[in-house]
């Protein structure tokens, strides 16, 4: 018997009608304070290209959720008009959502996760079939909702976690996932297929832990403002030769148009100011004077250290957070992923707002109470919602690719996804783009920068290039210029440096991160005696937690022992630099290469006939790290590398102990002679060994 449709829709309507489940949420166990957001954001953002900037925050208000709600309803009645309904709704969606509340396991921002993706199960699976895939027979999961693994496991701790998105599925080969992809037309297919190779996040979801004053930074977000200046406080610097990043286009054809302010000049462009400096190239002997910040120079006359950041400490706590939500959390974000949609949310109260590139605008709607809203119903709005985000991916694709086919954004890389509800194991990765590069160190690049204290470090990968340098103070000695040298205090702050008394770094794309810190590809520049730019590419490893400083100044000891007993097949190290903003410390060192765990996914590059002298050659390593007095504790594949003359390097000493026992060396080689021969690679994910900064007695070696 032919299907009722009208039946068929009207069911559909009162799936969707229906208010999700109240979150009940376990409290957190102990009383830990809650921390509002990861510190790397206030540091990386500060180097967002101006042209990615957020200049203008409105208020959309209903008519953005009448939008939506809209789109939803031409889908649904295009859907009857077809008579596509097969089998009936409520036999084949899984309207699992009760009355009751909904009380997931995990307390925090992943308790809230759960709660969305539980939420949303339905609505992703109805706005997928409804938009791409109208003749399957069935609503399978497309979209998913959860949380993208970068900084390790969603921190319970958190108040908020800016990490989650709305992502296309991928297959264990890291391949877009559709299933029954007969049921797609060919050309939608193919979009989908590149939509993917250009980032499988669509959306950008930050999710707060419920609470009061979650609940009121929800509700004035739109009176956050927008600070005129929040650049590296770093003055009269060199500027860069420009760069030839592409914006990515907004759709010529916005879904939501009707909101979008018409007319309205766009406020001045980043772009037009970066290319009106950028005639000042820099490059060979300068007169003029590059100075830290002025509120630093004072700072640094009266103290000499102890420097925060000078913004954020004339600002009241609500006007700090709400910039910290909509501007890094959100913005920043979507930036990231080129994301248009940002939902904030806290599980009871939530805002969708929209991100429009051209005029660098935050489009807000209004607060969305999601269990209490009936005009237009929380589920119905999540259809028109997801609808919205496909077709702005989509059109945007197509817009791309007439503006430039060569167009990727900025941030493509695959990531690891951790919440179930993206159906993928939680694994620490640790990326290995720009791994097989040629290292060359010229060394007198090295040796200039091993006599200079001050250092201007630029970001310049995906969305950053830094509209101004942030200024860095050596805090301990080049070990290749200085070998042993004795423990130097930190050198006072200068008003001006001169060009050839900086060092100039440039930071690219992120090659790991883990216990220390994030490690990036990095160029060192500096100016010789005769007015010459010399250059060497090298390894950049910053630390922005007191815990990962504490380990970093810990490693740099660990390798001044390794350098005083001429141990070689370990990194070079230049030296550690501090931020005269506060926040980070960075380890300077030499780029030793691809690791072993890198390395086995391409065999070939990695044949049997070096493979025996690589090994030999790791041995010898490590025996003369143990020579040295130095144990590693933390021997994987990821930290044994090999570089492109197969010379093989070992890294990471944030972990290793001085002078530890004759037993605890031996079990290291024997655990080393496994790993090599064995050829059985651990998981990378293998933690780290306690994070506990090793003393230089022998205690707890074992
Ligand atoms: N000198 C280097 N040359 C090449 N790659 C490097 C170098 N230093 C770090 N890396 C890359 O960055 C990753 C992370 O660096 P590292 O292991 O030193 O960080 P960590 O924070 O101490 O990590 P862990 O949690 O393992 O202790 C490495 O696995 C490697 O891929």
């Amino acid at each position: 018997m032919p299907l009722d449709q009208d039946a068929a829709a009207r069911q559909l309507e009162e799936i969707l009608s229906k208010p999700p489940p109240v979150l009940a949420l376990p409290l957190p166990a102990g009383e830990t304070p809650l921390r509002l957001g990861y510190p790397t954001r206030f540091f990386y953002d500060k180097h967002i290209d101006k042209s990615f900037e957020l200049r203008r925050i409105v208020q959309a208000g209903a008519p953005m959720l009448d939008q939506f709600n809209d789109l939803a309803g031409q889908h649904l009645d295009e859907f009857h008009t077809n008579a596509q309904h097969a089998p009936i709704p409520s036999s084949s969606l899984r309207t699992s959502l009760s009355d009751s509340p909904f009380k997931p396991e995990d307390s925090g921002v992943r308790g809230v996760a759960r709660y969305l993706a539980e939420c949303t199960n339905l609505t992703r699976r109805v706005s997928s079939r409804l938009s791409l895939f109208p003749k399957a027979p069935e609503w399978h999961q497309f979209l998913l909702l959860g949380r993208v693994a970068r900084e390790g496991q969603a921190d319970s701790v958190l108040a908020v976690d800016e990490i989650h998105a709305l992502a296309l599925p991928t297959s264990a080969e890291g391949k877009l996932q559709i299933r029954e992809p007969q049921h797609v037309s060919p050309d939608l297919l193919l979009d989908l297929q590149k939509l993917y190779s250009r980032s499988d996040l669509v959306g950008t979801w930050v999710v707060m832990t419920p609470s009061a004053k979650a609940e009121s930074l929800i509700t004035a977000l739109d009176r956050a403002t927008i600070p005129s200046n929040r650049n590296a406080g770093t003055r009269s610097f060199p500027i860069l030769p420009r760069s030839t990043r592409l914006v990515p286009p907004d759709s010529p054809d916005p879904v939501w148009s009707t909101i979008l302010v018409p007319n309205e000049p766009p406020p001045s462009s980043g772009r037009k100011l970066r290319s009106a400096g950028a005639e000042a190239v820099f490059g060979g002997h300068s007169t003029c004077g590059y100075s830290p910040s002025a509120i630093d120079c004072l700072r640094l006359r009266r103290a000499d250290a102890g420097i925060s950041c000078p913004t954020r400490a004339y600002m009241s706590p609500i006007v700090c957070r709400l910039r910290l939500i909509v501007r890094n959390e959100g913005w920043a974000r979507a930036v990231e992923t080129d994301s248009s949609v940002i939902v904030f949310t806290c599980g009871t109260l939530e805002r969708i707002a929209i991100r429009h590139r051209e005029t660098q605008t935050l489009y807000l709607s209004d607060v969305i109470n999601i269990t209490q809203i009936r005009h237009p119903p929380y589920l119905r709005l999540q259809v028109g919602l997801y609808i919205a985000v496909l077709k702005d991916a989509l059109s945007r694709l197509h817009e791309s690719e007439v503006v430039s086919p060569e167009l990727r954004r900025s941030t493509r890389k695959r990531r690891a996804q951790e919440d179930d509800a993206l159906g993928n194991q939680s694994k620490r990765r640790k990326t290995a783009a720009g791994s097989s590069r040629t290292f060359e160190r010229p060394q007198s690049a090295i040796k200039i920068a091993g006599g200079l204290d001050f250092m201007l470090l630029y970001l310049r990968y995906g969305m950053h290039d830094s509209p101004a340098p942030a200024s860095f103070i050596r805090s301990a000695p080049c070990l290749v210029s200085s070998g042993d040298a004795e423990e130097k205090t930190r050198p006072s702050v200068k008003r001006k440096y001169l060009r050839e008394e900086c060092i100039v770094v440039i930071l690219g794309p992120q090659i790991g991160t883990g216990a220390t810190g994030i490690a990036h590809t990095a160029s060192l520049e500096v100016v010789d005696v005769q007015g010459r730019m010399v250059t060497a590419n090298i390894v950049v490893k910053i630390a922005f937690l007191a815990e990962q400083q504490q380990k970093m100044r810990h490693e740099f000891q660990v390798y001044r022992r390794l350098v005083a007993h001429k141990v070689k097949g370990v990194p070079e190290v230049y030296g550690i630099f501090d931020d005269l903003e506060g926040g980070a410390i960075i380890l300077l060192m030499s780029h030793c290469g691809t690791t072993l765990w890198d390395l086995r996914v391409d065999p070939m590059s990695y044949d049997l006939d070096t493979k025996a002298s690589q090994r030999t050659r790791f041995l010898a390593i490590l025996d003369a790290i143990h020579a040295a007095g130095v144990r590693h504790h933390d021997l994987r594949p990821l930290n044994l590398l090999l570089d492109d003359r197969g010379q093989a390097h070992i890294i990471d000493f944030d972990v290793a102990k001085l002078d530890p026992t004759e037993g605890g060396k031996r079990r290291e080689r024997r655990a080393l002679v496994d790993l090599l021969f064995d050829g059985v690679y651990p998981d990378p994910s293998f933690p780290s060994l306690p994070s506990t900064v090793a003393s230089d007695s022998g205690d707890g070696d074992e």
